[in-house]
């Protein structure tokens, strides 16, 4: 596979994962280009990898193979209508990694011609093991479908979904999921903390518990139901507190939330489009 030239614009937490990522599966560093006004994301991102920096988005697309828009949705409008003339002919694939911000909205900004692929990652992408929901438009070639998996592969497991709309509820999944998570924990933490735990002891129970039961579920050959009930002995200590969870109504409870994140990110569409 050819290696293409990548130009980041933004230069932030996501960006910099993206780029650690990249780098340590190969891609060299010299075929990464970061932009940023903002000197510190530089000097952050410069102490991951070697790539080349500056803080003009349309010098740092110019020549790119690939285009991955990693700011803000609230300055997407301004960063498309910025590199528009640096790219140049309608080859350069574009991969926006922004909430809530459609392809109807970014061909508006950028050309109807564009090649773009959205996506939404999320933060465990810090350490490699992120998870990423990947829609193209039908611009996108063969070629440019294998670079935007390449690239996000690099950082964790990634999935092609069939409709855009898909994305908010990948958003209300794996985007914000890494939250979920850490709220439960914390919860977890507070209760053995209130049964008499030191925090210390709290914490690293409750940390090792969740990677451990993450890591069941991946590597053991069964479903998610099937290995609660195996921890579940009748009439023992898991079932009382399962009862318990399920009389206070913890699915609708999820269900809801999940429901508000992926109506969050359909108004943040409509507000920023
Ligand atoms: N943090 C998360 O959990 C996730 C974030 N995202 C999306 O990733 C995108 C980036 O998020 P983060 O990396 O967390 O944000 P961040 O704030 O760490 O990085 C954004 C960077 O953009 C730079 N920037 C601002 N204006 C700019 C401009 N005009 N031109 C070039 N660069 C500019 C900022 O200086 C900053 O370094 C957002 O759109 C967010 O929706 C997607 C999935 C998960
Ligand atoms: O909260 C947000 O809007 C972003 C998108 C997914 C995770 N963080």
């Amino acid at each position: 596979m050819t290696t293409p030239v990548i130009a980041f614009i933004g230069a932030g937490n996501m960006a910099t994962s993206i780029i650690g990522g990249l780098v340590a599966a190969g891609h060299p560093a010299q075929q990464i280009r970061a932009a940023d006004p903002f000197a510190e994301s530089l000097q952050r991102l410069s102490e991951v990898a070697p790539v080349v920096t500056c803080n003009n988005n349309i010098e740092a697309v110019t020549g790119a193979d690939v285009v991955i828009l990693a700011v803000k949705p609230q300055v997407m409008a301004a960063v498309c209508a910025d590199i528009r003339t640096g790219l140049a002919d309608t080859s350069t694939l574009v991969i926006s990694i922004a909430a809530g911000i459609t392809i109807d909205s970014m061909q508006s900004w950028i050309g109807e011609d564009t090649p773009i692929v959205r996506c939404m990652p999320n933060t465990p992408a810090l350490l490699g093991c992120g998870a990423s929901g990947l829609y193209a438009n039908s611009n996108v070639t063969a070629q440019q479908r294998d670079w935007a998996a390449q690239i996000l592969s690099a950082v964790g497991i990634i999935d092609w979904v069939p409709a855009e709309h898909d994305l908010d509820a990948v958003t209300a999944l794996s985007g914000s999921g890494p939250a979920y998570f850490f709220l439960l924990m914390e919860a977890m933490v507070d209760a053995a903390v209130s049964q008499g735990l030191s925090l210390e002891t709290a914490t690293r129970l409750t940390l090792q518990t969740g990677m451990g039961a993450a890591r069941m579920g991946l590597e053991k050959d069964l479903d998610l139901a099937e290995l609660r009930r195996r921890v579940t002995s009748p009439g023992g200590t898991t079932e009382a507190a399962v009862k318990e969870f399920e009389a206070s109504g913890l699915r609708k409870l999820v269900s809801d939330a999940m429901q508000a994140a992926a109506d969050r990110a359909d108004a943040m569409a409509k507000e920023m489009g």
